[in-house]
């Protein structure tokens, strides 16, 4: 059996999306960056941990596999996750606006047999954004639970004049990526 371990509803949906049949494990891990620590580091680690958080649920079940994803929107070297409150929405996309950003996502597979992982760099541009067209973004409150404060899925599309990679990378489970993991050598 495959499982997810995580709580967001994009990710289950998605993983849908390429028909991969899966049960939800609902997992709670500490996202919290330790000083100085690369951000690639730091995504691939959470993922890790929410993959074994899950698999130490269901190790005793023959051939079970969980997948653990994070995503972090991440510029220069700063790493946005999901915004604490509206002040802090505001701040991130007033630093994403009218410039480029990336994305990355990195998803775990944890089996028996192993532990392997999947990563996923996208790069994304912002068109410049006037304070009131961010000050009413963030009053539909899609940013909420967002890394970075947006939803490229929601009507955060019209923010984004370009993106690079991942699709799927950017709204949390990169669908290739995860496919190869699940299916490649
Ligand atoms: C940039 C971006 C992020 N997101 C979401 C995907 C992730 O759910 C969230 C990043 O937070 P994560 O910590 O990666 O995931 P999560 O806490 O929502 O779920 P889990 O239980 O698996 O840990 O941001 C979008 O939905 N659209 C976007 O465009």
């Amino acid at each position: 059996m495959l499982y997810l371990a995580s709580q967001s509803p994009r990710r289950r949906e998605l993983l849908g999306q390429i028909g991969e049949d899966h049960r939800i494990l609902e997992v709670n891990v500490e996202e919290i960056r330790a000083p100085g620590e690369p951000a690639d580091a730091y995504v691939s680690r959470v993922a890790l941990d929410k993959a074994r958080a899950g698999f130490a649920r269901v190790m005793d079940e023959p051939g079970a596999r969980v997948l653990g994803a994070d995503t972090e929107v991440v510029l220069g070297g700063e790493v946005f996750g999901k915004p604490r409150d509206a002040a802090d929405a505001v701040a991130m996309l007033g630093r994403l606006a009218g410039r480029e950003h990336r994305v990355l996502s990195t998803v775990w597979l944890v089996e028996a047999g192993g532990e392997r992982q999947a990563v996923s760099v996208s790069t994304v541009r912002f068109a410049p954004l006037s304070g009131r067209a961010i000050a009413s973004y963030v009053a539909t409150g899609e940013c909420f639970g967002k890394a970075g404060a947006y939803a490229i899925q929601g009507a955060a599309a019209a923010f984004v004049e370009h993106l690079s990679g991942s699709y799927s990378g950017v709204m949390g489970l990169p669908l290739f990526e995860t496919f190869q993991l699940l299916h490649g050598q």
